[in-house]
C-alpha cells in the first residue's frame, strides 16, 4: 500500500531515536501520512544489535514507542505531548541491521488525560517484524523537561531523498 506523505516532523539534537547529534542513536526521520498515520524511516547499525546481526528488542521498542507517541503531533502539532505509561511489544521476526526499516504508528483512542496507539516495524520484504501497543499520559511540555527548542535543535531536517510517498 502506498502512503502519501503530507508533512515531516521535527528532529531533535540528542534523543536516542530522533537526535541528529546522538552518535549512537537511530537518527530516525518521521513522515506524516494523508491517512493520519506517522511513518518513521531508520537504518540500525552494529551498535544497535542484541545477538550479532539482529536488532536489540529494546531498541525496536524505543522506535515503536516514539513513533506511536509522536503520532499525536500529527493532530496537535506541539500543543499535546505524552509520556509513555505502558508499552507492549510483540517480536515476530528477527530484525536485521544495516538496512532501512519502516515503522508505522497511529493513535487509536484519546481522552483529555490519556492517548493510546499501535504501531509496527516492517522489513524490506514487507513482513511485519514487530507490533506494539502504547499508552501515554498527556503532560504539558514544561512538566516533562526544560525544553528550549533552539538549544535542543528541534527543527525540520530536510533531506534530498525525503519521500512524497512511502510504500509498505
Ligand atoms: C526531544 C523531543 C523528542 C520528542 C519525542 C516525543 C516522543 C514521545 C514518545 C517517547 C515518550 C517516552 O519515552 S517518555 C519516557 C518514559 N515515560 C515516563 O518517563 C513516564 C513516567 N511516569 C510519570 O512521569 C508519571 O507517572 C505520570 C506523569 C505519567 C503521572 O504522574 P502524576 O501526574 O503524579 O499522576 P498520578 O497521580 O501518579 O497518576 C495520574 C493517574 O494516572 C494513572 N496512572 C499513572 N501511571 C499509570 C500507568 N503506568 N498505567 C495506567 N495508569 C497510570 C494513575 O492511576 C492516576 O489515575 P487516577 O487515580 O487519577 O484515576
Amino acid at each position: 500500500m502506498k502512503h502519501k506523505i503530507v508533512g515531516k516532523q521535527k528532529n531533535s539534537k540528542l534523543c536516542f531515536v530522533c537526535g541528529m547529534k546522538n552518535d549512537l542513536g537511530l537518527k530516525a526521520h518521521f513522515y506524516a501520512t494523508e491517512g493520519q498515520e506517522l511513518i518513521a524511516l531508520f537504518k540500525p547499525c552494529e551498535e544497535h544489535q542484541s545477538y550479532p546481526g539482529r536488532l536489540h528488542g529494546g531498541v525496536a521498542s524505543a522506535v515503536l514507542d516514539e513513533t506511536i507517541g509522536r503520532a499525536i503531533l500529527n493532530k496537535y502539532d506541539t500543543e499535546v505531548w505524552g509520556v509513555t505509561i505502558e508499552l507492549n511489544v510483540k517480536f515476530k521476526k528477527p530484525i536485521p541491521l544495516n538496512e532501512e526499516l519502516k515503522v508505522v504508528g497511529r493513535i487509536t483512542k484519546e481522552n483529555n488525560r490519556i492517548f493510546e496507539g499501535t504501531g509496527e516495524i516492517y522489513l524490506q520484504n514487507g513482513e511485519t517484524a514487530a507490533t506494539a501497543y502504547g499508552k501515554y499520559f498527556k503532560v504539558p511540555l514544561e512538566r516533562i523537561a526544560d525544553f528550549d527548542p533552539e538549544e535542543n535543535e528541534w527543527k525540520i531536517i530536510e533531506k534530498e531523498d525525503d519521500p512524497d510517498e512511502i510504500e509498505i
